[in-house]
């Protein structure tokens, strides 16, 4: 039997402890990466070398995947040679689970020794040169959730994992952001990779014209559900953060448009782009050095 939480809703430090033990026990790879897989690049997961999964039902404290095109396991392997796990699936706000709950991965992350953690999404483009198909290296977010007071490190703050009032103007590691501009320009996708600004808010629902045309005034380049909520935590625990949304529809700013947002589109645009990604990501895996040391 695992302890019984003394958190708000299953996240405190012994149980992220007991559900990494339980983990580690079950698998002899020691990952210092950590990989999450958006809407539709779950693809991601399978290029691991030697893969184990759990499927997060049996895996103790961990919530269940609901979302189609979400498979639900945590894979653990290696890629290019280094120890990785990776999330095969997230959980999302509108699932109905605690802000504290769809952010535990990140906390098992970190006491497995996960020291890097590379995010992707997929999201709805607002910034009105993106198309659909861009890959945007995520340089910053806006967590509207937050604004309301959910924020994922409400409640009682443990020092074990990190200080109560972490900053987040360095959450998007910056080496690890320019290092993937390097590496799209070798692989030829400049063409297709931008930099921007990312907008978290619950869902499901997708936005209706006038809220996107709000979030770009805001700065939003481009509109989610998921990944700050996350960043927020992995930065609390002092791990480095890299992210990519994959901008798999536009959002509509125009009454007269005939577009309609759903979520088929997001799926099939994350399988056209899967295999740009996973060869990102393997790149960016086997240049990672061995350093936690915070590089921006
Ligand atoms: O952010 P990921 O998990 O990629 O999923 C995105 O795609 C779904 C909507 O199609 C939402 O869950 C949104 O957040
Ligand atoms: N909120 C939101 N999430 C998305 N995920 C993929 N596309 C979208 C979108 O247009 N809006």
């Amino acid at each position: 039997m695992l302890p019984v939480s003394e958190s708000l809703c299953g996240e405190s430090y012994e149980e992220c402890k007991a559900t990494a033990d339980w983990l580690l026990s079950n698998t002899q790879v020691r990952p210092t990466v950590g990989i999450v897989c958006g809407s539709g690049l779950g693809g991601l997961a399978e290029m691991l070398k030697d893969p184990q999964y759990f499927k997060y039902c049996d895996i103790p404290n961990f919530p269940k995947s609901t979302v189609h095109g979400h498979a639900g396991r945590l894979v653990f392997g290696t890629l290019k040679g280094k120890p990785c796990v990776c999330m095969q699936g997230r959980f999302h706000l509108y699932e109905g689970y605690p802000i504290q709950k769809i952010t535990l991965p990140m906390r098992v992350f970190k006491l497995m020794g996960v020291e890097t953690v590379f995010l992707t999404n997929a999201a709805g483009g607002l910034n009105q040169d993106y198309k659909v198909g861009d890959v945007m290296i995520m340089k910053d977010h806006i967590n509207m959730p937050g604004f309301a007071g959910n924020n994922p490190l409400v409640g009682p703050n443990d020092d074990r994992f990190g200080v109560r009032f972490p900053c987040m103007s360095d959450a998007y590691d910056r080496k690890l952001r320019q290092m993937a501009l390097d590496v799209a320009s070798e692989l030829g996708y400049n063409d297709f990779f931008r930099e921007g600004v990312y907008c978290v808010l619950g869902g499901p629902s997708f936005e209706t014209i006038a809220e996107c045309r709000m979030l770009h005034k805001l700065g939003a380049d481009a509109v989610g559900m998921s990944t700050a909520h996350e960043v927020i935590v992995a930065r609390h625990a002092g791990m480095r953060c890299f992210a990519l949304s994959l901008i798999s529809n536009q959002a509509v700013m125009d009454y007269d448009s005939q577009e309609k947002a759903n979520h088929e589109e997001v799926l099939e645009t994350g399988r056209l782009r899967a295999e740009q990604l996973e060869k990102l990501v393997t790149t960016m895996v086997d240049r990672l050095e061995h350093n936690n040391n915070d590089s921006s």
